[in-house]
């Protein structure tokens, strides 16, 4: 095993994991590549090799998991009991980085308590990206670990981007715009110019699509402004977060409801979004499927917010040449890519239904004025590839 690269990604819906072996140049292969998903309703962990092939296809009693921290037990020991022994590092998704952390950094006690004290501002992902972190750090305090922030990508914007309309102190003390999903940018920046050389060096919105959904506004592979802010709580709507909120709402609630803060962030964390809105599921392939007319309308505020949103970040870049969809839902599901192209037909973008239907890569039609494709994103070799340069540097 002392040539292989462990890779976490703990997400608000799912772990993801990879195992990649070092070969010869540097190069990083995938050797497995597993998820835990359905945590605390269908809980399920489906891993395969690189060729596809199904190692382990297990569901679990949503009460013997009904939480990340029993999942991640689960996950430790398939792990320990599939590995065969300890790889050369082990590389982890963290969310959020704060205003100090930026390059992939290796972990140590001190590290892990500063990253502690971000988990208010990430409460859904830091503890989830922390635990195994802990775990690994209490039991094979050697082995070398690195971590690799999901606000890193986002850190070069400019100070329009970067700041609320809000007094001075705040920003000082880091109450800034961060925009998350990083990793996923970084690794879909990486693939444009082999996949999408035409619009690579342009004006490209990235829309990554999951159980947390954000976009990206990038010119020439970097991010100049993203729907994501101080939390992964800004911009579109999510599986269980409700995007962007007017801050009266807030007040309101704690003044008039009484609620504290762990009601409000049980509200905006879990209970509100698509769930909320469709009274159905978080899960866009249930809603896609659900006759409930409500599931229909959840979609369509989706679409109409990534229409919307997109427009904000044309703005901010002067223009747009490309639109890259990706993650669970830009990556799958044809029908919301579709719903999202019809809504922005006025700005150029329009779908070939055959490519859009195969899932791409590219998918816009031979009229459209801007170029639209599918990227599917891999978090997990960006932080490889990143866990790899940090164990070089050492
Ligand atoms: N075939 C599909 N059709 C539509 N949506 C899908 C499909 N597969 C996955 N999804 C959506 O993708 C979401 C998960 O995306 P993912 O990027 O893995 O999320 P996260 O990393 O936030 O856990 C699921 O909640 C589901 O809504
Ligand atoms: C930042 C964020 O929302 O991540 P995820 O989509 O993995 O939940
Ligand atoms: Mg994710």
């Amino acid at each position: 095993m002392d040539d292989t690269i462990l890779v976490l990604n703990a997400g608000s819906s799912s772990i993801k994991f990879q195992l990649f072996s070092v070969g010869p140049g540097e190069t990083l292969e995938r050797r497995v590549r597993g998820q835990m998903d359905g945590i605390g309703t269908r809980p399920r962990l489906l891993v395969r090799d690189a060729a596809g092939a199904v190692l382990a296809d297990r569901t679990y009693d949503p009460r013997e998991m009904a939480d990340a921290s029993q999942a991640q037990d689960v996950l430790g020991a398939w792990l320990v009991g599939h590995m065969g022994g300890a790889p050369l590092a082990v590389g982890h998704r963290v969310v959020h980085g704060g205003s100090t952390h930026i390059e992939p950094v290796r972990v140590d006690a001190l590290l892990v308590e500063e990253l502690e004290r971000l988990v208010p501002l990430a409460p859904l992902h830091q503890p989830g990206n922390l635990g195994p972190i802990r775990s690994i750090l209490r039991r094979r305090p050697d082995q070398f670990q690195v971590a690799c922030f999901d606000t890193a990508f986002h850190r070069g914007h400019p100070e329009l981007a970067d700041r609320f309309a809000m007094p001075d102190w705040l920003y000082e003390e880091g109450v800034r715009r961060y925009g998350f999903h990083g990793l996923s940018y970084e690794y879909v920046a990486s693939r444009l110019p082999e996949l999408a050389p035409e619009i690579a060096g342009g004006r490209v919105v990235v829309a990554h699509l999951g159980n947390g959904a954000s976009m990206c506004a990038m010119v020439d592979g970097r991010s100049v402004d993203s729907t994501m802010g101080f939390t992964a709580l800004d911009g579109l709507p999510m599986g269980t977060r409700p995007g962007q909120l007017d801050a009266g709402v807030v007040l309101y609630l704690v003044a008039q409801k009484g609620m504290d803060a762990a009601a409000l962030e049980r509200l905006l964390y879990h209970e509100s979004g698509l769930l909320a809105l469709s009274g159905v599921s978080n899960d866009v392939r249930e809603l896609l499927a659900s006759p409930e007319p409500r599931a229909k309308m959840a979609l369509d505020f989706f679409a109409w917010r990534i229409a919307q949103l997109t427009g904000a970040l044309a703005a901010s870049m002067g223009g747009i040449d490309g639109f890259v969809f990706t993650a669970g839902i830009g990556e799958n599901a044809a029908a919301i890519r579709e719903a999202v192209a019809h809504r922005l037909a006025w700005l150029g973008l329009r779908l070939d239904p055959a490519a859009n239907a195969r899932h791409g890569p590219r998918i816009s039609s031979a009229d459209a004025a801007i170029a639209c494709y599918v990227v599917p994103t891999d978090e997990e070799l960006m932080i490889a590839r990143h866990t790899l340069a940090v164990l070089r540097q050492r």
